[in-house]
């Protein structure tokens, strides 16, 4: 496969180059080898495509729905007729093995295209009669869109901003991480070959400079970010001065509470998905795992022996199901939280060595005796670490889980049909799990409270955040006016 993409940039319906604005090397995270070597957007480059996008909007937002629909759907079609190369490309992107990525990513991609491909046409106003007179509303779209990814998901990223975005009659400037600037490239081949006119859907690449010169251009109407809180702070404030709309979706430090009565084998499952899926790179992370006293010695037991089924290695060989991080400075990011979780007292269960050699390898980390106190139950580590904490009654786990400044994700494990329901209505939190965790279809919204974010991904929400409504009064009578 070639890695080396054509160019850097996918700008007005075609691969552009500018060599001055300096490398951005990519890294394959499983050898540490530079495969290709793309270049940052110089301002001439976000010119032209915040100029395309901006041109581009005008005649996309003059088709029909289901025109714009139809594109979106045919794009839906050509991701999962390529999902092998797809995935692979993305495996090379972010280290994520092939069994994760043949999965999850450009198959997520596609249910997003398929999902506002098809909702598109439904997005009408409504009447509101007034007498005689009456009130008709527009959902007009909003613009020019910017999109900002983060490394873990970049094709899904991509796609769950583009695809409700596009639907609604926006025109995209998407930026993906600098780590992970291959795939987003690939959408922009594919909505273009499914048919979107040139400049709706454009792709620049950079570091944070070229995000934050986007976000402040008078073209720009509406920033989605997906990326750590402190780069949120930065990017919502910048928006925030032209009265930009956005969409945060930022990270988390998400409990998952297991209760005495849970089914054993199935908690573990969850807590295996949602502390070491993507080796832990997940936002929605259950990192803080809560296990009532009764549960809890079964508990580590089953889950040791099941992480001895962790295999690591080559992510695009087909039986890997753990794959290395993302970068040399993620794993030393992780290792760091590790030694403190040591040096602070937590129980070392399982894990906490890096793997010799030349990929970015750690190994899965079980955390056992932590309490609220400790760096590890506290900060987001984006990495292969659970902590394991301990409790007695149901309003203590409450209590503790939502004693965070973030509010992304949480899930219970339970038997008890109300208590599990009286849970996800106490939790703090925007995507909330029942018996399981971590998944994320496009029929349920996604998102953070608190912290974590402003807006949702995914589901009907998501048209709320790419369009505007526009009242319009029709008077049927005579104007009164008092003089
Ligand atoms: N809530 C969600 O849906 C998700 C959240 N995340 C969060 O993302 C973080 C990890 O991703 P990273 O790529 O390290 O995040 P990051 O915040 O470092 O970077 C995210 C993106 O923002 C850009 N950026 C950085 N500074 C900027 C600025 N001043 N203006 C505009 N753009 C700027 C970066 O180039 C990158 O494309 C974690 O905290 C994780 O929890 C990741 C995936 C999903």
């Amino acid at each position: 496969m070639n890695i080396q993409p054509t160019a850097s940039h996918f700008i007005d319906g075609a691969y552009v180059e500018d060599t001055a604005g300096g490398d951005i090397p990519v890294i394959y995270p499983a050898t540490g080898k530079v495969v290709a070597t793309l270049h940052a957007a110089t301002p001439a480059i976000v010119d032209k495509a915040l100029a395309a996008a901006k041109r581009a909007q005008k005649e996309w937002a003059g088709w029909t729905a289901t025109e714009r629909g139809r594109v979106l759907r045919r794009a839906a079609d050509i991701m999962r007729d390529r999902n092998h190369d797809l995935s692979v490309l993305e495996t090379y992107d972010t280290g994520k093995p092939y069994q994760e990525t043949s999965v999850a990513d450009a198959t997520s991609g596609a249910d997003a295209l398929e999902y506002f491909g098809g909702l598109a046409a439904s997005i009408t106003g409504e009447h509101i009669q007034m007498g005689d007179d009456f009130v008709y509303t527009r959902r007009e779209p909003l613009g020019v869109c910017v999109g900002i990814g983060a490394w873990n998901y970049p094709t899904q990223i991509a796609c769950w901003k583009a695809a409700p975005a596009l639907a609604c009659g926006n025109a995209m400037v998407f930026k993906p991480s600098e780590m992970t600037p291959l795939c987003a490239l690939k959408v922009a081949e594919i909505l273009v070959e499914a048919g979107a006119p040139a400049g709706v859907f454009n792709v620049v690449q950079g570091y944070g400079a070229v995000g934050a010169s986007l976000i402040t251009d008078p073209r720009v109407d509406k920033v989605s970010l997906t990326g750590s809180v402190p780069t949120g702070r930065k990017v919502y404030a910048a928006a925030a001065e032209g009265m930009r709309h956005v969409t945060m979706e930022l990270g988390g430090k998400s409990p998952m509470v297991v209760f005495d009565d849970a089914d054993l084998e199935n908690a573990v499952s969850g807590a295996i998905l949602a502390n070491f899926y993507s080796t832990g790179q997940v936002c929605s992370n259950g990192t803080r795992v809560f296990v009532q006293k009764g549960i809890k010695d079964a508990f580590l037991k089953r889950l040791t022996e099941r992480l001895a089924g962790i295999k690591m290695g080559d992510p695009q060989d087909p039986d890997v199901n753990f794959g290395p991080m993302v970068s040399e400075r993620q794993r030393d990011i992780v290792e760091g939280y590790i030694a403190k979780g040591v040096e602070e007292g937590a129980t070392l269960v399982t894990g906490g060595k890096r793997v010799d050699g030349d990929g970015f390898y750690i190994e899965a980390t079980v955390f056992a005796d932590v309490t609220d106190e400790m760096t590890i139950a506290k900060e987001e580590i984006f990495g292969p670490v659970m902590a394991v904490l301990d409790f007695e009654t149901e309003e203590e786990a409450l209590t503790r889980a939502n004693a965070t400044e973030f509010g992304l994700a949480a899930g219970v494990f339970t038997a008890d049909l109300t208590r599990a329901h009286r849970m996800a209505a106490g939790f703090e939190a925007g995507t909330c799990y029942i018996n399981t965790y971590n998944l994320a279809p496009v029929e349920a919204p996604f998102g953070g409270s608190k912290m974590s974010g402003v807006g949702r991904e995914n589901s009907k929400a998501a048209i709320e955040h790419y369009s505007q409504i526009k009242g319009v009064y029709v008077a049927m009578g005579d104007v009164e006016a008092p003089f």
